[in-house]
């Protein structure tokens, strides 16, 4: 079984998603958007396919740095062509980024799966059948009705927990919103999202800002008090010795680094530097699944939790595979979007949720995508 093509199919679609000054994502009017989908297509017909963002597998970055490390080369030999790969990124002027790694890896782990016969998740290990998803929403916004207030926030928070979900993470108010960042107004939402959904539901925050330390100390001894499972990402992840203040000067739980580069070797440091009480890891984050599970197997290691950030079927993989890991996160999530709702691109989405809370490893062999090639081909731009 050898590689013989590696391409990108660029495809157009809906998004009722829209990104703000800041980058971050509100609920919008519907716009046209592309998407692309590696396929990495083997000499017996065998494929490995992935839906990324429409930027990250550019033809240039497939033919310079990914074709030459894979045509004719044994597909199911993943951590050496990650590393083959991987060892490009320092000569690339950054142009190779692990969004790109991880189309790759990603893709690869498909193929792998399909060639086995088997779920990717259960190849990596398969510790749990199904996870507990927690709700993630999006970050507040000045829509009337929407996460505006923390009286909105608490609303949704209500809607979340008689839609099924275990456990929520709260995206706070971020600029240009009116009055944000504030520390202020993040613990004025968490404690109204508190007094709805009792004293012993597990709730999250996610201020993702540069605030000082001063300010993320108040709002962290605050969010103990209302008994938070963690806060993530409230300075610039590059000050790791923040991290290692914080964490050593507050009673919270701090969860880190989710956007740092460096893959597992920062995830490594941030757990030797007592910078973090629970790591993080998401496979856009950090390459793919392969430096995933490594970032997983570090921290349990330690009696470390990894918290795996993002969604879709790559992340789900992992989630499931591992035993050190508390919850899948699903979203981002807004009163005005139906998450349920499949692209039109998907037959199904990559993480349904039953009414308990759950999201079910899939059986079918590969990473669990279910695609409608379609769609994929009738609107494909390249
Ligand atoms: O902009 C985004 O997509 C979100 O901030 C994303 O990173 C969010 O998923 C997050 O921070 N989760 O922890
Ligand atoms: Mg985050």
């Amino acid at each position: 079984m050898k590689i013989e093509t590696v391409e990108a199919i660029t495809f157009r679609h809906s998004t009722n998603t829209v990104r703000d000054s800041d980058g971050h994502g509100h609920p919008g009017p519907v716009s046209q958007t592309t998407s692309s989908l590696l396929v990495i297509t083997c000499d017996d017909g065998t494929q490995g396919r992935v839906v990324c963002r429409g930027g990250d597998v550019r033809e240039y970055l497939l033919e310079r740095f990914v074709r030459p490390n894979l045509i004719g080369k044994d597909p199911l030999a993943t951590e050496k062509l990650w590393y083959g790969v991987y060892k490009w990124q320092r000569l690339s002027g950054g142009e190779l980024t692990d969004r790109a790694l991880a189309a790759v890896d990603l893709a690869l782990w498909d193929l792998k799966g399909k060639a086995a016969g088997m779920p990717v998740w259960k190849l990596l290990g398969g510790y749990r059948p199904k996870i507990l998803a927690y709700g993630s929403t999006m970050c507040g916004d000045d829509l009337e009705n929407g996460l505006a207030t923390p009286e909105d926030y608490a609303n949704f928070a209500d809607w979340m927990v008689k839609r099924g979900y275990k456990a929520i993470k709260l995206h706070g108010w971020m600029p240009p919103v009116p009055g944000a960042p504030d520390v202020r107004m993040d613990y004025k939402a968490c404690a109204a999202v508190r007094e709805v959904v009792g004293p012993d539901f597990p709730l999250m925050l996610d201020p993702h800002h540069f605030y000082s330390r001063t300010d993320v100390l108040w709002l962290a001894e605050k969010l103990a008090d209302l008994d938070y499972r963690w806060m993530e990402e409230p300075m610039e992840e590059a000050s790791m010795s923040s991290y290692k203040w914080l964490t050593q000067n507050s009673r919270l739980n701090i969860l880190g680094p989710e956007t740092m580069t460096g893959k597992h070797w920062t995830r490594g440091e941030w757990v030797k530097h007592d910078a973090c009480d629970l790591v993080r890891s998401g496979v856009w984050d950090v390459g793919g699944i392969s430096p995933a599970m490594k970032c997983a197997n570090m921290a349990e290691c330690f009696h470390i939790s990894c918290e795996i950030h993002g969604t879709g079927a790559g992340n789900l993989s992992v989630a499931l595979a591992i035993p050190n890991t508390s919850f899948y996160e699903r979203g981002l999530l807004h009163p005005f979007i139906d998450y349920d709702e499949p692209k039109e691109y998907q037959n199904r989405i990559d993480d349904e949720m039953d009414a308990d809370g759950y999201i079910h490893g899939r059986e079918e062999p590969g990473l669990g995508q279910d695609l409608n090639m379609d769609y994929i081909e009738a609107n494909r731009v390249n």
